[in-house]
């Protein structure tokens, strides 16, 4: 295949011909040889997203994700590749896991790696025999799943990772830092009427903020990789900047994007671990991934059933769904907002993809896999829950603009086809 005459984050025209699976030549003029050429004039091609941090849900609940569904998701929001987490039923904890993880992710329809995770009682067994992509998310508080550990077993954790040479990515929040008061102002509303600000006041940023600390300095002990998931304080990013390189930090679009000033809407639809936070750190938040401190982002898609999310604030689910909106926002905030698209490139393809060692994707030069996805930036549209593909059927940011990919290609397959609205066949590998 020949994509012709498309328009790349920097803005240079050139041409991509893909042969096989790989990028085989990007220039100017190529010659097609036959292949199928494709007219991408006046449309921006970006690498394939890479979204290190995704719950799809199976094994153990179905009912809200499975790999079709959030492959889709993924693949109909430019996202090309993503690392599942392991607070599944059963969690990720076993090399027995792994393989019945494994073999249900054959229906993913986009590549993917799969996190090994830790539990109170771990007993790792063959885990590390298995290609692990990272140890984590590592759950330093209770989240979903309740696979929340303790400071021994988590510097326990971090040197078998070592050792192992697997990277760790860590769930930072301190429980014993919460607000156990602010959470007794959650009421009785359900759904969109619950108080869910009262999360934010509960799940306290000093928890965060602490709890990275904390694992900065024994991620720095044991030598090891280290990745902090979700940040949602400028405080907790910093201290990340000011780490060795060994450590990398996420954020998430929600805790860009939304605050606690949102939550009056949202209601239970808001409730995620990190909580939203005001709207001064969400701002402070959002400069550092303007200007580079913030590693990557990443969605933690997190879907629940509007049915879960139907509840008082104490009984609903925490998460929120994320992997289809995560470019499409971030290229609406090209427009109007303080990111470039080179910027939106890099903290979602090109960064994942080297934070995690993947040498074949996040990158449009020869040689690397045929991941693109094409977007036409003068067509951003409302985003709507109800036309998104993850199984929840719901987005907290129903209403806000976003650029949405014409095609997506995976390692040169068309596996989403956005006029159609239609998907490939399944066919994603483990990238580990
Ligand atoms: N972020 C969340 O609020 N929920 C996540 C778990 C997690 O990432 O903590 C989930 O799996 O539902
Ligand atoms: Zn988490
Ligand atoms: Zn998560």
């Amino acid at each position: 295949m020949l994509v012709r005459n498309a328009t790349l984050a920097d803005g240079r025209v050139r041409d991509v011909r893909i042969e096989g699976e790989r990028i085989d030549a990007v220039g100017s003029d190529l010659a097609a040889d036959g292949a199928e050429t494709v007219d991408a004039r006046e449309r921006l091609l970006l690498p394939g997203a890479v979204d290190a941090h995704v719950h799809f849900r199976e094994p153990g609940a179905p009912h809200k994700e499975t790999w079709r569904t959030g492959s889709q998701s993924a693949a109909a929001g430019g996202v090309t590749t993503v690392v599942d987490q392991p607070n599944t039923d059963p969690p990720t904890t076993t090399g027995a896991a792994y393989d019945q993880k494994e073999l249900l992710a054959q229906h993913s329809l986009v590549d993917y790696g799969i996190n090994g995770g830790v539990t109170p009682d771990w007993d790792p067994e063959t885990l590390f025999d298995r290609p692990v992509f990272a140890l984590g998310e590592v759950f330093l508080a209770d989240s979903t799943g309740d696979m929340g550990i303790d400071g021994d077993r988590f510097e326990d954790a971090v040197h078998r990772a070592a050792e192992a040479g697997v990277p760790v990515t860590v769930h930072a929040e301190d429980a014993t830092l919460f607000d156990d008061a602010a959470r007794d102002d959650a009421g009785s509303g359900t759904g969109h009427d619950a108080n869910a600000d009262a999360w934010s006041a509960y799940r306290a940023a000093e928890a965060e903020i602490a709890a990275v600390e904390r694992a900065v300095e024994v991620g720095a002990d044991a030598g090891v990789r280290l990745h902090v998931a979700h940040t949602s304080t400028p405080e907790a990013v910093d201290i990340v900047a000011d780490a060795p390189d060994t450590v990398t930090c996420e954020v998430t679009p929600h805790h860009c994007l939304l605050s606690r000033a949102d939550l009056d809407d949202l209601g239970t639809y808001g409730r995620m671990n990190p909580p939203l936070r005001s709207e001064e750190r969400r701002a402070a938040l959002y400069d550092r991934v303007v200007d580079g401190r913030v590693d990557l982002i990443a969605t933690d898609h997190a879907p629940h059933t509007k049915a879960e999310k139907e509840a008082t604030l104490l009984d609903a689910p925490s998460g929120v769904p994320g992997v289809e909106t995560m470019v499409p926002l971030l290229l609406a905030e090209t427009l109007d907002g303080p990111l470039t698209v080179e910027r939106v490139r890099d903290l979602t393809a090109a960064a994942p993809a080297a934070t995690f060692d993947l040498d074949r994707k996040g990158k449009i030069e020869a040689g690397m896999d045929a991941d693109l996805a094409l977007y036409d930036l003068d067509r951003s549209r409302s985003i709507a829950g109800e036309r998104l593909h993850s199984k929840c059927g719901w987005t907290p940011f129903e209403g806000l603009e976003g650029v949405f990919p014409e095609w997506t290609l995976r390692r040169g397959d068309r596996v989403y086809d956005g006029a159609m609205d239609t998907f490939g066949s399944t066919d994603g590998k483990n990238v580990r």
